[in-house]
């Protein structure tokens, strides 16, 4: 029997660490007062695709219903909760949830997540909370080599409304800063006759580094009040980090947001090891326009998978093998029980690989009673 391409089973150690992962952030979340919300795994397309949202089909997992409605198998957790959200009390602000999005562009279609929602605090809080849960479930899964990047999608935008360009101009533009092609940049960005702030724009590619860095930005940027605000804020975000002990700290003032929803400050999580992203997220106020809610919400997805990867092995646990037949079971299952803080496994067959610590056989004693004895082949 084969599978779909990119589908693939999971056995033993990776799915353990997998739950691991889910187990800490429930824990972690719980204790940090977030509510858990899920919700279900098919959804209309359009909750994704709407102009608010602005999600392409093109990656969706899709089908027809009944009535002729695409339906599609849940792409996102944030768009997910803000519809769900609108039909809820506001009252209570954080949310938590774990459990697979489905993408076509991710290898494997599916992944999974655990993530927040935060809805109407005020913004330097809902952010750093984000961030502060990140540096709380990354201490206590051991992750420790995690570089935390802070960006925001108004620097680009702002610079966009300069050059007098198309939509479709700019979607191009903000495929290649994503991807940090300079030149290309330029390009895009010259094209209505505007080279002065074209090569603004393409300096902005090189705009990353150390967090430092952000005050050559301020004097740069010094006749540009929405910009020095938006530095003033981010600024303010990376001391509040750098208070609590968050050092490997970055800047992308250049980065342009990876989902169309973002309206603000962004940040992703780096593993030091690899580069992997392992967490990522930012403020969406907009998602909440279309119900006329006036809301600020930020949030923080990580990667189940990625996370899992770096798990350490749990302390070893001695494992025994409690041999019986269909007379012992019952007394075997017994003294499985006594033996607390131990992985013990009941066996009829005496096992060949020398996979256990310690083999235990019950006999039967002269009075009748049954003994367990350890087992020498
Ligand atoms: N939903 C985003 C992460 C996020 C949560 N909240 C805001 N952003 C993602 O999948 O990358």
């Amino acid at each position: 029997m084969f599978l779909p391409e990119g589908s693939k089973d999971d056995i033993g150690q990776v799915v353990a660490n997998r739950f691991k992962v889910f187990e800490t952030f429930r824990q972690v979340a719980l204790s940090r007062n977030y509510t858990e919300i899920s919700t279900p795994l098919v959804e209309y397309a359009d909750t994704f695709t709407n102009d608010h949202v602005g999600m392409s089909l093109q990656n969706m997992l899709k089908w027809f219903n009944r009535d002729g409605a695409i339906e599609v198998l849940r792409p996102d957790w944030t768009t997910s909760i803000s519809r769900a959200l609108t039909n809820h009390h506001m009252d209570q602000h954080k949310w938590a949830y774990h459990g697979s999005i489905f993408r076509q562009e991710i290898p494997g279609v599916e992944s999974r997540q655990v993530g927040i929602e935060i809805v109407q605090l005020p913004a330097l809080l809902g952010e750093s909370e984000c961030l502060f849960l990140a540096y709380e479930f990354l201490n206590q899964l051991q992750i420790n080599d995690v570089i935390v990047e802070l960006g925001h999608t108004g620097i680009f935008e702002e610079w966009v409304t300069k050059l007098n360009l198309s939509e479709e101009q700019v979607d191009r533009l903000r495929n290649a800063m994503h991807d940090k092609r300079k030149d290309e940049v330029y390009e895009i960005a010259k094209q209505n006759g505007h080279e002065k702030e074209a090569e603004v724009l393409a300096t902005l590619v090189d705009a990353y580094g150390p967090f430092e860095m952000i005050d050559e930005y301020f004097d740069r940027w010094e006749d540009q009040p929405k910009l020095i605000s938006i530095l003033k804020h981010i600024k303010q975000l990376g001391m509040t980090l750098r208070n609590i002990g968050i050092e490997d700290l970055i800047i992308d003032l250049g980065r342009v947001k990876n989902l169309p929803y973002y309206t603000g400050t962004l940040f992703r999580g780096f593993l030091k090891q690899n580069g992997a992203t392992c967490f990522s997220g930012g403020r969406y106020d907009k998602l909440y326009d279309r119900y006329q809610l006036v809301t600020s919400a930020v949030g923080i997805a990580f990667d189940v998978d990625i996370l899992a990867e770096q798990i350490r092995p749990e302390m070893k646990m001695e494992k025994i093998c409690i041999i019986a037949n269909d007379e012992t079971l019952a007394y075997a299952e017994k003294h499985r029980q006594s033996l607390t803080n131990k992985i013990v496994d009941i066996r009829y067959d005496i096992p060949k690989t020398n996979q256990y610590d310690e083999m235990l056989i019950i006999m039967k004693k002269d009075d009748n009673k049954w003994e367990v004895t350890s087992y020498e082949d």
